[in-house]
């Protein structure tokens, strides 16, 4: 190596896009009391796609509904695209989201009222998107979900799986930077699945996404940069 290459300064690091700092938080008190996280910390950096994996009650939906800023933690910190995220109020998660922040949490939070193509529209109308270039991007999204056939459907004429779907298409629509995700293969065939996990993998590699995931899938966990193991509320490794 050349002294001129030995003396060049190195690369910043990118800036992280998630910092859980420390994190704790526990269900109930006393000799009862469940601690589902005790002093996680880890980051996320911007185009990587981390994903959560551990048994069932180890604490992912915990952690990624504190990150997401639906939950408080006891203690420790979560910043968010710069943001410092304890329990938000409604203001405060319309704010991460108009940051670029995305959620498919568990049970979708789809609006009933609307049809799939409202509900994936409904980001782009934040941002104000024209109705010719919505429609084209609602159109676009649900067939890559494989549901162009329910456009028009509620949600309750659609299946656990098909709703999940229109989850994932939602949370795309606007080119989010970060995904944070609770399983959103969890409840599709394999074939679906696949589609959304190389879905999710190509928005990351294509607009710089990070996502931030929680996954039982060996194929999602294939596909992850990173892979974080919880185990009875802690990081054993990635
Ligand atoms: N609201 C709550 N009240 C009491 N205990 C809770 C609550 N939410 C979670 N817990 C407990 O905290 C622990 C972690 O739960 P969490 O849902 O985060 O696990 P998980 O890894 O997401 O599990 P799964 O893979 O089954 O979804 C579990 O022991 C769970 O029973």
């Amino acid at each position: 190596m050349s002294a001129a290459v030995e003396r060049s300064t190195p690369e910043p690091a990118p800036e992280p896009t998630v910092v859980v700092d420390d994190l704790h938080r526990s269900y109930g008190t006393g000799p009862a009391a469940v601690h589902a996280l005790r002093g996680v910390s880890f980051t996320a950096h911007r185009g990587e796609l981390v994903a959560i994996v551990g048994r069932s009650g180890s604490g992912k939906t915990t952690l990624l509904n504190i990150v997401a800023g639906l939950e408080s933690a006891d203690a420790g910190r979560v910043s968010v695209a710069g943001t410092d995220v304890t329990a938000l109020d409604e203001d405060g998660r319309d704010g991460l989201r108009r940051q670029g922040v995305a959620m498919i949490l568990q049970g979708f939070g789809l609006v009933e009222e609307l049809t799939a193509a409202e509900n994936v529209g409904l980001p782009l109308r934040l941002q104000r998107w024209r109705p010719a270039r919505r429609e084209r991007r609602v159109a676009t999204l649900l067939g890559l979900v494989g549901l162009e056939g329910h456009a028009a459907h509620r949600p309750d004429e659609l299946s656990g799986g098909q709703m999940q779907r229109v989850a994932v298409a939602r949370a795309l629509a606007a080119s989010p930077t970060l995904l944070i995700a609770d399983e959103p293969t969890g409840q599709l065939d394999t074939d679906t699945g696949l589609a959304v996990m190389a879905l999710i993998r190509g928005v990351v590699e294509a607009e710089g996404m990070t996502a931030l995931l929680s996954t039982h899938d060996p194929v999602m966990i294939a596909l992850a940069d990173r892979v974080l193991h919880l185990e009875d509320g802690r990081l054993t490794g990635d």
